[in-house]
């Protein structure tokens, strides 16, 4: 993730209700479509311990953000409680000056008059809000700590499918978008791994599933790695994925699968609030934080916002999954049935045909 250097970044007053806070410069991090991400720099002293190894998330001024508190109360209501605190990205509400919000506003508009940040010129954040959520810093502290940002996706079939798929619901939408997009084809197979062969499938088909991820995480770094670290970081993420990392999918599997039993097409009306939940689960992201050198690792799900019925979503949904089955991108109708051998599903039924 690329990180935005400011040479002057302005100063951040954070307002804690017990502790009390003094100024504290900050560099933004990433401006997204619904929130801004801050990392926090003591100016002149150390940050304490409830700042240090956190960032800060002040959320845009859009109609389809919700206010900062009833993003928390989802959270602890729909999500912390389906996993260990220490597989989630934590959030903790802080209160925040309002010269704050000025403040980093006026970042934000320099940043577009300067030209460097082309996209969402009218963005801003919300100045009736008073709080911001702290979240936990996955991004690397040190040149010898190696971050991957995965989305697991659908990690079982989506119940609309039919039985005769050779696709899962990830590729074959992927296999859709990819014939639609031509030219990005070989952009999108690169990145491609099938969601069932890291939850599903045996040490090699896993191992293959990893070196996948590493390659495409090392094509996107700018600078030359290291050959022993990226290794290390493969053999690190192929031991993950056969023990905490696959419990962690498992886990999100199971709740995936009984928050959203019949899938869209089985709903007439609005699908309720578990179907909303089950959707955010199949879009969150897993983040994963290497050490390089103590063999450390730490991973935590987030992007756990609970996804809003509203702008149209549910229709999205819908037709997706209509022109999945209509389309026959499940079945590989596009390639005379032989889905190309990236999706597991594909791979699970040639090894049954052949022992058959
Ligand atoms: O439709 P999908 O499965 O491709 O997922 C969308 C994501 O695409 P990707 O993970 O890159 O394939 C998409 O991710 P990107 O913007 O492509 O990074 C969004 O997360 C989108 O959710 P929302 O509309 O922002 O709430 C996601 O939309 P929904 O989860 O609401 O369908
Ligand atoms: N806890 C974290 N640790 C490290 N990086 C993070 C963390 N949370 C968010 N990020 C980075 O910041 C980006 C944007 O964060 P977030 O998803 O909260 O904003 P958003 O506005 O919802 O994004 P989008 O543009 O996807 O709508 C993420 O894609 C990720 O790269």
């Amino acid at each position: 993730m690329a990180a935005l250097q400011l040479s002057k970044a302005p100063k951040l007053c954070i307002v804690s209700g017990a502790a009390g806070w003094k100024e504290e410069e900050q560099q933004l991090l990433w401006v997204g479509g619904a929130n801004v991400v801050y990392r926090i720099h003591g100016a002149d002293v150390p940050l304490p311990a409830w700042l240090s190894g956190k960032l800060l998330r002040l959320r845009k001024e859009k109609p389809f953000v919700r206010p900062t508190s009833e993003q928390l109360v989802s959270f602890n209501t729909h999500f912390r409680p389906l996993f260990d605190p220490s597989q989630t990205v934590e959030q903790a509400q802080v209160h925040l000056d309002q010269a704050v919000l000025a403040a980093c506003n006026d970042q934000l508009r320099k940043l577009e008059h300067s030209g460097k940040r082309q996209k969402r010129r009218d963005d801003h954040l919300a100045d009736a809000e008073h709080f911001g959520l702290l979240i936990t810093d996955m991004t690397p502290s040190s040149g010898r700590e190696f971050a991957i940002e995965l989305k697991p996706k659908w990690l079982l079939q989506s119940p609309n499918a039919p039985v005769e798929a050779v696709r899962c619901r990830t590729c074959a939408l992927r296999a859709r978008r990819n014939a639609m997009a031509h030219a990005e084809v070989e952009v999108h197979a690169q990145q491609a791994v099938c969601p069932l062969s890291l939850v599903e499938g045996d040490e090699t088909e896993r191992r293959s599933a990893v070196e996948r991820i590493v390659r495409h995480r090392y094509h996107k770094l700018e600078h030359n790695p290291d050959v022993a670290d990226r290794q290390f970081v493969t053999d690190r993420l192929a031991e993950f994925f056969r023990t905490e990392g696959l419990a962690i999918l498992k886990e999100l599997r199971r709740h995936q699968q009984s928050l959203d039993p019949d899938g869209i097409l089985s709903c007439a009306g609005e699908p309720d609030e578990r179907f909303l939940r089950a959707m955010t689960l199949r879009d969150c992201t897993l983040f994963i934080k290497i050490h390089l050198t103590n063999n450390g690792l730490e991973a935590r799900l987030g992007d756990l916002d609970l996804k809003m019925a509203e702008k149209g979503k549910v229709a999205k949904w819908r037709k997706i999954e209509r022109s999945l089955l209509d389309e026959g991108w499940y079945t590989a109708e596009d390639t005379g049935g032989q889905a190309e051998v990236g999706c597991f599903l594909r791979r699970k039924q040639d090894s049954r045909r052949q022992r058959n």
